[in-house]
């Protein structure tokens, strides 16, 4: 069923919205500090150090550690960092409820939809594969694709161009303050979904608008308008 409704597409963040990635990524950021002898860090303080790729992750995990680190040292622990969670990125992870669901009936109403995240692309499209959400991707921008990362709008104005479409036809979906930031600096609506992977309250992002889970998502869209 085609739609002339707005908006003609919704972009989503992956880490945090979609899924809960946290615990692989907890594990991986684990096992690479253990192979460089450094102490892990719990589940809730790794979750609190992602949204903003993964050399901010690594960044953040050795200032937790009271160690700042030159940007060669900080890529070679990237590198490894990656291949550790590369093939383990889908083990612990898993979809947030109304994921499947709200992502079907939005492609069935006519709109294209697409995943904009921080999160190497490669990473990315494996967790999609995984969870069976792929296939109904019209457009996937990971944060290695060139432009700066959100808070920069460039990820997201990337994945505009991509779809043909000006970014007041589209909507973004996030969960962090780079979600929002980089949605206003690209002038696209922006819905924060509450429970995900933020340090400041949902309500307290900025947002457009706070969807308590990702089945609420179509019922605002009259409001975004
Ligand atoms: O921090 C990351 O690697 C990715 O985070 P995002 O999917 O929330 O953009
Ligand atoms: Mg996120």
């Amino acid at each position: 069923m085609a739609t002339d409704g707005w908006p003609k597409a919704v972009l989503f963040d992956l880490d945090g919205t979609l899924v809960d990635s946290a615990p692989d990524l907890h594990a991986a950021l684990n096992q690479t500090l253990e192979s460089y002898g450094e102490p892990p860090f719990t589940l809730e303080a790794v979750t609190g150090m992602i949204g903003a790729g993964v050399p901010k992750l690594i960044e953040r995990a050795y200032a937790g550690l009271g160690k700042s680190l030159d940007a060669a040292t900080r890529d070679r622990i990237v590198d490894r960092f990656l291949k550790i969670y590369e093939p383990r990125s889908t083990e612990l992870t898993t979809l947030y409820s109304g994921a499947s669901e709200v992502t079907r009936q939005l492609k069935e109403e006519g709109r294209a939809l697409g995943v904009v995240t921080n999160k190497p692309g490669h990473a990315t499209e494996a967790i999609l594969r995984h969870f069976g959400l792929y296939d109904l991707m019209d457009v996937v921008v990971g944060g290695d694709a060139g432009p700066a990362k959100k808070p920069e709008p460039g990820l997201l104005l990337l994945a505009c161009e991509r779809l043909s479409l000006p970014p007041s036809d589209v909507l973004f979906v996030g969960d962090s303050e780079n979600d929002v930031g980089a949605a206003k600096a690209g002038a696209i609506a922006v819905v924060v979904v509450a429970g995900g992977y933020t340090r400041i309250a949902a309500e307290d992002l900025g947002a457009d608008a706070v969807a308590t889970g990702l089945a609420d998502l179509p019922q605002l869209f009259a409001s975004l308008r």
